[in-house]
């Protein structure tokens, strides 16, 4: 019996699929690569000295994902793979409609036919909208204020009206917060295309010299220093949170959203002091306005995580710096330029 484990290429999956190897679980990885390389799952075999099915297609290729229901028995589903860009998302809506909903459709309906009923979600705090009384626990109304936001959303409704059309179906659905850091051995972390959008990477790339300075977006929110507040969380105590959240889905049935975050907000120029200490590298920055859709405080209450799931992050922010910093300056571009079409068969 495996785990289906779609996205696994990308960062946050291929984390999750080290954690998963190395409590002993099989697994297979789709992923179509539009976001990632098959690089990130040579090194996770590499860091685990375990070997696993790799298939590098689309969820939307109805056939080619029923190939590996057929030819694998999946006993639970980590599903990870979306398109995550909320600035795209804007301009290309539909891409993200078809991409991350349709997706998610083909999958459940091949779950359904195939009885596979336990399923991890990828969910996101931007779930919670505009909402700022934190901390945001699971129960504050939902909405979205962007495509990608509400492709979220929906799958959330979707995976809860299965549950009701099927009370043997088991869903967890993980908000996570904002996902930094990454693999101690700086073998596996976050290869943003062109010029991120997202904090962390951006101050790596200015602390290597890639890029000239910061913008830091608005110093006028109501927050300690007027910057924005996030609750920052490492990647790996995010991969850990997807094996307890599959635990629980395997012993029981329902469908829940948890939290995962650390509970605890840092600013921005929080964020670039703790970097620069940790480091002792130097991150140029000025204020400029405030980016639109942005609002000033976001942090979770992880209670929840840690009452039914038995998860608490462990790491802290200096950890989650370094990671960060040591994934940067180990791989300078990323996982390098790979085409999919040249990529050596794994
Ligand atoms: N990173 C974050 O800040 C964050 C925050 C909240 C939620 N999430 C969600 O977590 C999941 C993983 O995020 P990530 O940061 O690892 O992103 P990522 O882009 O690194 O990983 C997503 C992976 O899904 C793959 N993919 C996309 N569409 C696919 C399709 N139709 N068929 C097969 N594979 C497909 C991509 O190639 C990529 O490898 C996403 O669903 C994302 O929306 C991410
Ligand atoms: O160059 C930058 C980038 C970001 N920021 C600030 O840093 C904070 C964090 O910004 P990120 O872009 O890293 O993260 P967001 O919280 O805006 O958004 C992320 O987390 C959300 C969930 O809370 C969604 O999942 C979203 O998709 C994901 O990008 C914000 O205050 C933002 O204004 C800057 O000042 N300069």
């Amino acid at each position: 019996m495996a785990i289906l484990v779609t996205g696994g290429a990308g960062y946050i999956g291929s984390h999750t699929c080290v954690e998963l190897l190395n409590a002993g679980y099989e697994i297979v990885v789709v992923d179509n690569l539009s976001n990632s390389c098959s690089e990130s799952l040579r090194r996770v075999k590499e860091l685990t000295g375990r070997d696993f099915e790799f298939y590098p297609i689309n969820l939307l290729n109805r056939q080619d994902l029923e190939s590996v229901f057929r030819q694998h028995r999946i006993e639970a589903v980590i599903h990870l793979a979306g398109l995550k860009a909320v600035g795209e998302s804007v301009s290309l809506p539909l891409r993200y409609y078809h991409n991350n909903i349709s997706g998610s459709i083909v999958l459940c309906e091949l779950m359904q036919e195939y009885a596979v009923k336990k399923i991890v979600f990828s969910s996101s705090a931007t779930v919670y909208g505009t909402s700022e009384s934190v901390p945001i626990s699971e129960n504050v109304p939902l909405g979205a204020t962007n495509a990608y936001g509400r492709t979220k959303l929906m799958i959330e409704e979707m995976m809860r009206d299965l549950h009701v059309s099927d009370a043997a179906w088991s869903i967890a659905l993980l908000r996570y917060f904002n996902p930094i850091g990454a693999h101690s051995s700086g073998r596996l972390g976050e290869n943003p295309n062109g010029i991120p959008n997202n904090l962390m990477p951006y101050i790596t790339q200015v602390a290597v010299g890639e890029l000239e300075e910061l913008q830091i977006y608005g110093n006028d929110y109501s927050t300690l220093d007027g910057t924005g507040v996030r609750d920052y969380i490492h990647v790996v105590d995010l991969a850990r949170g997807h094996l307890k959240a599959l635990e629980k889905v395997m012993a029981t049935s329902g469908v829940e959203a948890y939290n995962l975050g650390t509970g605890q907000g840092y600013s921005v120029l929080e964020m670039v002091s703790a970097f620069e200490r940790v480091t002792g590298r130097s991150v140029p920055y000025k204020i400029t306005a405030r980016r639109p859709g942005d609002i000033g405080m976001c942090y979770s209450d992880p209670t929840k995580a840690e009452r039914e799931l038995g998860w608490v992050a462990q790491k802290g922010i200096d950890e989650m710096c370094l990671d960060s910093w040591r994934w940067q300056t180990y791989n300078p571009q990323g996982y390098g330029i790979f085409h999919y079409e040249s990529q050596p068969v794994i």
